[in-house]
């Protein structure tokens, strides 16, 4: 189950830093875990995995993206959410906002900016939070 994987070092902060050739083989470890757990899993952060870096790997519309060092710019409209956390029991509210913008690097280096809304936008605000080691 997923639960089991969710270590103690989701609720530490990540200090930021450049992006590394050793973040791909992390990156790949957020997606395997992602994917092999999709059936109840939408995002992960690499410290849900013990992996202490600026690392997310979302699922957007049944596409897996991975971010590093993901930074939200712009965010719009807030709302309060109602959300579970994978590191926590049950559904609890939290303030989000409806329309963000991420910048990240892509697994190339290359830095990144997207625009997303809705739910999208939401699991990438619950896996930045837990780089900040904020749980909703
Ligand atoms: C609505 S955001 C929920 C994200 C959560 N993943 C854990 O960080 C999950 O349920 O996959």
């Amino acid at each position: 189950m997923i639960r089991d994987i969710c270590k103690d070092e989701a609720f530490l902060q990540i200090p930021s830093e450049k992006a590394t050739i050793e973040d791909l083989e992390i990156a790949r470890d957020i997606v395997d875990t992602l994917i092999a757990h999709q059936e109840e899993c939408v995002g992960l952060a690499a410290n849900m995995i013990s992996k202490s870096k600026n690392i997310i790997a979302v699922n957007i519309h049944g596409t897996v993206q991975v971010m590093l060092n993901p930074v939200i710019t712009e965010a719009k409209n807030e709302y309060e959410a109602e959300e579970g956390c994978l590191s926590l029991d049950g559904v609890r509210k939290t303030k989000r906002f409806k329309s963000i913008v991420v910048e990240y690097d892509d697994l190339k280096f290359r830095k990144k900016s997207m625009k997303l809304s809705g739910f999208s936008a939401q699991i990438v605000q619950h896996e930045i939070d837990h780089l900040k080691g904020i749980l909703i």
